[in-house]
């Protein structure tokens, strides 16, 4: 019988885990009732977003864009198919603060200054004043907006109050950002500013999907999807691309 030492190491590789996607759509369809008309804005969608992806969502306008990021931040319903949160949720529901959206339009709340704009989301979830400031006032440096945290949201150019939207949205460390054309009324260098503050502040684990028209945003993301008529028609992975 040979001595311990002398049989060969057995080497244990065991697979880790696959993560559980953050959201998986599986045949999402959604159809509004528009003048005794059924308008399907999306249709028959099956997706999944893991942490990491760096999503562009394009498409014509119309083609179910919006509607679909809705969908997969709980701020609508499918008409059928489902949408479940496998990481983000308990049970069918998203656990609050798991996801930001950032809005093409001004979403800033006009009374409310830069820095309280980007505290509120931390009032919200239960921080004390100080705390929340004290938080908003850290991103707002790190987005090189704190000599601006008192003005209010009439007072910021369409670039510098995205970037506010943006530090709102990052504020509570959320796991998915959704962003519906977050550059869309932004020249293409301001659009490419914004989008730089985005990624560089976004953690490496948190995932986004962003809708754009724009293909110097959408070329800087890692994966394209493409939307027609409401249904997903292409996915591609920017190596396949390359490829
Ligand atoms: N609340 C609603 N009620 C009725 N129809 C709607 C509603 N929301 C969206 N739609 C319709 O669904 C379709 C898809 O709209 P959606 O806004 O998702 O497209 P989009 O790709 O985001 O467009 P855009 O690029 O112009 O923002 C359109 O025909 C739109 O009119």
């Amino acid at each position: 019988m040979p001595e311990i030492g002398a049989l060969p190491r057995i080497q244990l590789r065991l697979a880790a885990p696959a993560a559980l996607p953050l959201v998986e759509a599986r045949q999402v369809t959604r159809a509004f009732q528009v003048a005794g008309q059924t308008v399907t804005a999306v249709r028959d969608v099956s997706l999944q977003i893991r942490a990491g992806d760096r999503v562009a969502l394009l498409g014509t306008s119309g083609s179910g864009k919006s509607t679909l990021l809705h969908l997969l931040g709980s701020l609508d319903t499918p008409t059928s198919g489902s949408v479940a949160w496998p990481s983000l949720g308990d049970g069918q529901d998203l656990r609050p603060g798991k996801v930001a959206f950032v809005f093409q339009a001004q979403s800033l709340i006009p009374p409310l200054t830069a820095l309280e704009n980007v505290a509120l989301p931390l009032l919200l979830k239960g921080d004390t004043p100080g705390a929340a400031q004290q938080e908003a006032a850290a991103w707002l440096e790190r987005l090189e907006l704190l000599p601006l945290a008192d003005h209010l949201p009439e007072e910021l150019s369409g670039g510098q109050a995205q970037r506010v939207a943006v530090a709102r949205a990052l504020v509570t460390h959320p796991r998915l950002i959704l962003a519906d054309e977050p550059t869309g009324q932004l020249d293409s260098a301001t659009a490419q500013h914004l989008l730089d503050v985005l990624l560089t502040a976004l953690d490496p684990n948190a995932a986004l999907v962003m809708a754009t028209h724009d293909p110097d945003v959408a070329r800087r993301l890692d994966t394209i999807w493409r939307m027609q008529d409401g249904q997903l028609v292409s996915v591609t992975r920017r190596q396949e691309e390359a490829s």
